[in-house]
């Protein structure tokens, strides 16, 4: 049984750059790596619902905190037998983004903080009630909120790529911040490891601490 390694943090943070680095170097050390990212966009319906929303194509439905993590959790519903498929496949399946967005947006949204209701109401909804898998390992990818708005900003003119309301929105950005690092204190549903993002990852030692014990 492979292990669910998922990598979390703000928009901007890095982290598909993280993932591709990982997954390089743990293909490097001879180990079978699936990978994925959510929202599932142009591959679920519920994604692109999603992605619509963001946008402002689907009026007042972006206002319910509720509502747009239904959505999210209905596209890891959708998700969920293939996710368990490639555990049995592979020694590794690494997702860029996960329940715990669901998690640290909503929560950011309402000014809960890692300890309040709306988290617990996605773990109930989404593990208890919808059975998606659970993570081995949660990487929070920690940069400063600045830099993380740099690197959305440059990505947003290099790919031709307009920024979604969640994005655009800066003090939305800082509370979700404060909502991961509690999320990660806490080891809410797996293990966590906050990695510096500010610079260069090293992806050598996040190997060594984590995956060289695991037995493919
Ligand atoms: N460690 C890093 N140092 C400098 N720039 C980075 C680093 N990681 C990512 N970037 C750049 O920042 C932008 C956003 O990175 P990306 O991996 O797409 O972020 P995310 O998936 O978290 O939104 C990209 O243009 C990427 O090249
Ligand atoms: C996966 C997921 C993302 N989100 C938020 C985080 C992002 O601000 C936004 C879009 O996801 P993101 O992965 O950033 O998509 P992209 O960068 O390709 O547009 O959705 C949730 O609120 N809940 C979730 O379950």
């Amino acid at each position: 049984m492979g292990k669910l390694v998922v990598i979390e943090g703000l928009d901007g943070a890095g982290k598909r750059t993280l993932a591709k680095a990982l997954t390089d170097a743990l293909t490097a050390r001879g180990r079978k790596v699936a990978t994925g990212a959510f929202p599932r966009y142009d591959e679920d319906v519920h994604a692109d619902l999603v992605r619509d929303a963001l946008h402002g194509r689907l009026g007042d439905l972006t206002d319910s905190v509720h509502g747009m993590a239904v959505l999210y959790a209905l596209d890891r519903r959708g998700a969920a037998d293939r996710l368990r498929q490639e555990l049995a496949d592979h020694d590794v399946v690494l997702l860029d983004r996960y329940v715990a967005s669901n998690a640290a947006y909503g929560a950011a949204r309402l000014r809960q903080g890692a300890d309040g209701a709306f988290v617990e109401w996605v773990r109930a909804f989404e593990v208890d009630r919808f059975g998606v898998p659970v993570p081995d390992l949660q990487l929070l990818l920690r940069v400063p909120r600045a830099v993380a708005a740099d690197r959305a900003a440059h990505r947003e003119s290099a790919e031709r790529r307009e920024r979604d309301l969640y994005e655009s929105d800066d003090d939305l950005q800082g509370r979700c911040a404060s909502v991961y690092d509690g999320l990660a204190a806490a080891h809410w549903l797996s293990p966590w490891e906050v990695v510096d993002g500010t610079a260069e990852v090293r992806v050598e030692g996040l190997l060594d601490r984590h995956f060289t014990h695991w037995t493919p």
